[in-house]
């Protein structure tokens, strides 16, 4: 007997195992790692789906074991590399199997669907699929189907005589079109012509186009590019006159594609040496990550599409992640004009039918580039050569629910198994990438120019404090105001970023920009309204609201933000025949929102863009020359070590949206802390100084990248017992870990009540604690039992976000 290790469909901790069942014979060339399957769960007996995580000759179960019920899958979902990426990939991230499991696939594969074949060749008439036809060539795989006749239709798939579909729902069926071909000789479609009507005029121009290309084939689409007149009627009654023949191909839900061709560029000097160590190493098959680090506009893309086209030519596949934010139709085109009909793009913009149709391309081995944001990591790309994460620092990359990935692990966890390099690429790379070039762990790349001459942006700080403000509009400066009156009259374009990130989470001083910190952690206190308190979420300490600034007495101190629709509002009174364009979360949630308002703002049909941190990233528009910085200091001071990071990286990108072409670009920014190192450093896009000025603050504060973080956090619905658990863990936890270790906390989560859930954390920081991923499994093991009580347990390692 043959039994089948099932990983069921349940995201729970009692049935995070493999639980065994019994293959029955007829199946067992299909029931295979990989392959999702039905089976009786439960004392109900209750059918569950899952997938077949091993195969094995004998079952250590006493009982007698259940049959599967039945196979969803002819092929498998996930092949053998997926399934230890998802084995690696649960323990890595104290996830549920099936949590991974699932990620990896695309959502179409968890709706509701149908299975379908196609034949490719009739069947024989005693074939006993006959029975299941229910058109000329196609039919429905009913979901109880007997044994024998899923092993017939598997051995037809074999022989390829027939293929299997996944049918989502009505709206994403396969879309078929017509192919229509030539099957006569040119001196018969010769004759045919000469014999033709006189009024038959297209018949007549589509014989003597046949007799010149007697095979022409082609979709309606390719047949009128050469006989523009041509129509579907005079295609079908060719083919009932026998003069051509029809069948119907599958087409692919094809996101929309432009045709701007990118010309291919000559590598400067930095770009090709970078070029050059990215192949040596796809050629000497490295496990190799690379660092390239280059300013804004130095061309790292062009370095990404040249190493990707390298692999391609040793017929390998390449992988680039992009943020969600910078999947612009702008920089989807420039990958297609490369690669022409090869990318598949995933991304959350696409339906469920369209990413699936693109996952099927890629899975077929037809799109061998993939292009997409953080869950592409997952493409089932195989014979991977190359693997790059454009804008590594970006926080979207790592995911927020289980399993809590970050994909620049996931993509280097595949590239061991393909012996593949991995290519990071910023301008501001995160400092732990930055720390790892440093020790030698990554290879770094530097570019420090733009090619062609084209100069770095002039960036000025204007300091609020003293500068003269716009009369009744406090967040605008003359300063900025003057310089966006020159670019309308220039009719040259403005990007205004309105840094929201903390938004009004933090109380400052109007008049000496004063924030207010914690006495015992370098962190600004968070403000908490429906407690009339600020608190700081790394220890603890807590005090009132003041009245006015400990600094210069002023009363002038309130929380800190503003929101885009009233400076909008501001702008356009002030210039009221500007064309401004509003980029936020409100203007962008509908599907294409944010694409839209770039591609308007490309077309130069609005002077001015003004949004949130979402305009800081991939704009490449020659017309744009100002960049304004409204507020620079909200993300600085985020209760969270990594505020200096973050606002160096947003100035710094978004400053390298300026004078990218022809004309210079320039960038004001608007601060009421001009001498902060970040701010400083960022007006200098001096990356390096401002990478060594932070280390050496981490290294002081004992943070990252010189030491681990894990952030455990508990929630229930009463919130002493939260409390209690959480110092109840602590407790227990504490012994097992070194005297190096720190554990913070516990603290109240920042939001600490959500759907009347409260939320209490710790975090632990440490450098080498051999004893703590098991004690921390044990945890999970005791937590989340039997006995779990309505707590629910989170552990998130190396979180992006503390609060
Ligand atoms: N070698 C080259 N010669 C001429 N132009 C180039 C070269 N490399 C890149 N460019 C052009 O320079 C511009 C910036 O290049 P690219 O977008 O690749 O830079 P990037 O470093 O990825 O930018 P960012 O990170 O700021 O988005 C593009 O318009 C690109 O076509
Ligand atoms: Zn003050
Ligand atoms: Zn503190």
């Amino acid at each position: 007997m043959t039994v089948a290790q099932v990983i069921i469909d349940i995201p729970a901790q009692q049935t995070n195992r493999p639980f065994d069942y019994e293959i029955p014979q007829e199946l067992e060339d299909i029931a295979i790692p990989g392959v999702r399957v039905l089976v009786p769960f439960g004392c109900a007996g209750h059918l569950r789906q899952g997938f077949i995580w091993h195969t094995v000759d004998h079952s250590e179960f006493s009982g007698k074991l259940k049959p599967i019920a039945q196979i969803l899958d002819l092929d498998p979902v996930l092949n053998s590399e997926m399934l230890s990426l998802a084995d690696w990939l649960a323990t890595d991230t104290f996830s549920f199997l099936i949590s991974c499991l699932q990620t990896m696939l695309p959502s179409a594969l968890r709706a509701n669907y149908q299975r379908r074949f196609y034949l490719n060749t009739p069947l024989a008439t005693d074939d006993p699929l006959n029975t299941l036809l229910d058109s000329d060539d196609s039919g429905l795989i009913p979901d109880k189907i007997e044994p024998s006749l899923l092993a017939e239709i598997k051995r037809l798939e074999r022989a390829q005589q027939l293929r299997i579909e996944y049918q989502i729902s009505q709206r994403t069926k396969i879309k078929q079109e017509k192919n229509y071909t030539g099957i006569l000789k040119s001196a018969e479609y010769e004759q045919l012509r000469g014999h033709a009507r006189a009024n038959a005029v297209q018949q007549i121009q589509l014989l003597t186009f046949l007799s010149v290309s007697p095979s022409f084939s082609g979709n309606l689409h390719s047949w009128v590019t050469k006989l523009p007149e041509l129509s579907t009627a005079t295609l079908n009654n060719a083919v009932k006159k026998g003069w051509l023949k029809s069948e119907s191909v599958e087409i692919y839900r094809q996101p929309e594609s432009g045709s701007v061709i990118a010309p291919k560029q000559v590598l400067t000097d930095e770009q090709q040496a970078a070029y050059d160590a990215i192949i040596g190493a796809i050629q000497q098959k490295q496990n190799q990550t690379f660092l390239l680090e280059g300013v804004t506009g130095s061309g790292k893309t062009e370095v990404y599409l040249d190493a990707m086209a390298y692999a391609l030519h040793l017929g390998k596949t390449a992988l680039m992640l992009v943020p969600e934010i910078s999947l612009t139709p702008q920089m989807v085109e420039r990958v297609q004009s490369r690669f022409p009909g090869k990318v598949a793009v995933l991304h959350s913009g696409l339906s469920v039918g369209e990413r699936y149709d693109e996952w099927r391309r890629i899975e077929r081995g037809e799109a061998t580039v993939v292009v997409g944001a953080r869950s592409a990591a997952f493409a089932p790309l195989t014979n991977i050569g190359i693997m790059i994460m454009d804008e590594e620092h970006e926080g979207s990359y790592k995911q927020d629910d289980m399993p809590r990935y970050h994909a620049r692990d996931v993509i280097q966890k595949r590239a061991e198994t393909y012996h593949c390099p991995v290519v990071l690429g910023s301008a501001t790379p995160s400092l732990e990438s930055r720390a790892r070039a440093q020790k030698g762990r990554y290879q770094l790349l530097r570019l420090t120019k733009r090619p062609n001459d084209i100069q770095m942006p002039t960036v000025n700080i204007v300091d609020m404090r003293q500068a003269k403000k716009v009369s009744g509009k406090t967040d605008l400066s003359l300063k900025l105001i003057e310089e966006v009156k020159q670019r309308l009259d220039k009719h040259e374009q403005s990007v205004l970023l309105l840094n929201r990130r903390g938004y009004a989470n933090f109380v400052m001083c109007r008049d000496c920009g004063n924030v207010i910190k914690c006495p015992n952690c370098d962190i600004s206190l968070t403000l908490h309204r429906d407690i009339h308190a600020l608190k700081c979420h790394y220890c603890g300490h807590q005090e009132p609201i003041p009245n006015e600034c400990p600094a210069c007495h002023s009363h002038n101190i309130r929380d800190y933000g503003a929101g885009t629709q009233k400076v909008e509002q501001e702008i356009q009174e002030i210039f009221p025949e500007a064309r401004i364009l509003r980029m936020d979360v409100d203007t962008t949630s509908h599907k294409g929102g944010h694409q839209q308002i770039i591609s308007k703002f490309g077309r130069h049909e609005a002077d001015i863009l003004l949004g949130t941190q979402m305009i800081a990233k991939g704009l490449d528009f020659p017309d744009v020359t100002l960049v304004g910085v409204i507020n620079a200091d909200t993300s600085l001071s985020l209760p969270d070590f990594r505020a200096s990071e973050r606002t160096f990286q947003l100035l710094t990108q978004v400053s390298g949206r300026a004078g990218r072409a022809e004309k210079l670009g320039e960038v004001y920014i608007q601060t009421f802390n001009p001498d902060n190192y970040a701010i400083q450093l960022a007006a200098r896009q001096d990356y390096e100084t401002f990478y060594q000025q932070e280390m050496r603050l981490r290294h002081q504060g004992g943070y990252p990248p010189y030491f681990y973080t894990i952030l455990i956090s508990v929630n229930h619905r009463q919130e002493d017992q939260a409390v209690k658990k959480v110092y109840q863990i602590q407790r227990w936890l504490q012994p097992q870990l070194s005297p190096e270790a720190i554990v913070l906390g516990p603290t109240p989560r920042m939001i600490t009540r959500v759907n009347n859930q409260y939320y209490y954390q710790l975090i632990i920081k440490y450098k080498n604690e051999p004893r703590l991923l098991a004690a921390l499994q044990t945890l999970i093991m005791k937590m989340q039992g039997k006995s779990s009580q309505g707590f629910q347990l989170r552990i998130d390692r190396e979180p992006l976000q503390f609060m």
